[in-house]
């Protein structure tokens, strides 16, 4: 950055569990969605991976917050300090003004006014002069590489911490849409909430999210079955040390019910699309981006369920901020997906 570039361009994918900021075509950051604050003064002890790391192990003097809840801005104050936070570790350089930003931020589809009013105002309090907002599964599609201006159905679910998105794009516009806020958040508290009923061990949010990215699963048989995982932590009732190994099979029981909510979620969608689309999807598949198109076996699952391919997009957790990065270089043509 030099001294006379006073604009900077970002995109950014504020979500639930991860935030991602996009600055020439490259992932600049890529945090944790989580702040630390001082409990008495309010003020911003650290940022992303570190305020991660303090999760579950702070003294009463300070406090983590996830500001984004469900996909949208539940804590308005820190949702800012956490954009102006990751902003700053772009900012290495220094410079004589401080840039102006031009920025676009996605939200997720189901969003009310008053949610994207508070997407809007965070991003100009932290800087945003120029503030554009697309919809996550219009930005899913976008970094996918699927033609979103062609007269063709393709059907992308979004799998994130907090909101799963289901939409089918045809003509540059969302034809179908389905937003619910059950995600990858609700499938580890399952496994919270299993370990506790069947193995009496306490576990928190990180460990149970450890547990999901090694043993989770949508499917009891597997092809590729990983090995059991094994839990350490505290008997519920007498608070001694245990060690349980966990298998695939047992976690694939605990998330089957919140799987079958994003599967009649997905069959909703499918029932709502009109016959021409529905024909395109059918021959095309249906794409899975986000974090939870990476539970082993969902995509067997689904497409076992639905009688449809389904793919899995490379690099599901970079899916929608490559295509909120695509939409920033276009902003003019794409003018018409953007709010
Ligand atoms: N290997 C994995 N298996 C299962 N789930 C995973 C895996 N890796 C990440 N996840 C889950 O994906 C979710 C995060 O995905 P992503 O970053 O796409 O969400 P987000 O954009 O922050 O959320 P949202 O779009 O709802 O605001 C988390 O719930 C995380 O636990």
């Amino acid at each position: 950055m030099g001294l006379f570039s006073l604009t900077q361009e970002i995109a950014i994918d504020l979500g639930t569990a991860n935030t991602i900021i996009i600055h020439n075509d490259k992932i600049v950051v890529d945090q944790p969605s989580v702040v630390a604050l001082d409990r008495r003064t309010d003020k911003l002890i650290a940022v992303g991976e570190r305020a991660r790391q303090m999760q579950g192990k702070v003294h009463e003097d300070i406090r983590t917050v996830r500001p984004l809840r469900d996909g949208v801005i539940a804590d308005f104050y820190a949702a800012e300090l956490m954009i102006r936070g990751m902003i700053k570790m772009l900012q290495t350089q220094k410079t004589f003004f401080t840039p102006s930003l031009k920025m676009v931020v996605c939200i997720p589809s189901g969003s009310t006014e008053v949610e994207i009013r508070a997407v809007r105002d965070s991003s100009e309090h932290a800087g945003g002069r120029e503030v554009y907002m697309i919809y996550e599964p219009m930005a899913a599609a976008i970094g996918i590489g699927l033609d979103v201006e062609a007269p063709e159905g393709n059907m992308v679910v979004d799998i994130g911490g907090g909101t799963t998105e289901i939409a089918v794009i045809s003509l540059g516009g969302i034809v179908t849409n389905k937003s619910i806020r059950i995600a990858g958040d609700d499938l580890t508290d399952d496994i919270v909430e299993y370990m506790g009923r069947q193995h009496n061990m306490k576990v928190g949010e990180r460990t149970a999210e450890m547990i999901k990215m090694n043993v989770g699963a949508a499917l009891t048989s597997l092809e590729d079955a990983p090995e059991d995982f094994v839990v350490r932590g505290p008997n519920r009732m007498t608070a001694l040390p245990m060690e349980v190994p966990i298998s695939y099979q047992e976690i694939a029981h605990a998330l089957d019910k919140t799987i079958s909510k994003i599967e009649t979620a997905v069959l909703s969608a499918l029932e709502q699309t009109p016959p021409e689309l529905y024909a395109d999807i059918v021959r095309n598949g249906i794409y899975l981006a986000g974090g939870g198109a990476l539970l082993k076996g969902l995509d067997k699952r689904l497409a076992n369920k639905m009688n449809i391919p389904f793919h899995i997009a490379d690099d599901p957790l970079h899916a929608v901020a490559r295509g909120t990065g695509v939409a920033l270089k276009n902003v003019n043509r794409f003018s018409f997906l953007l709010r």
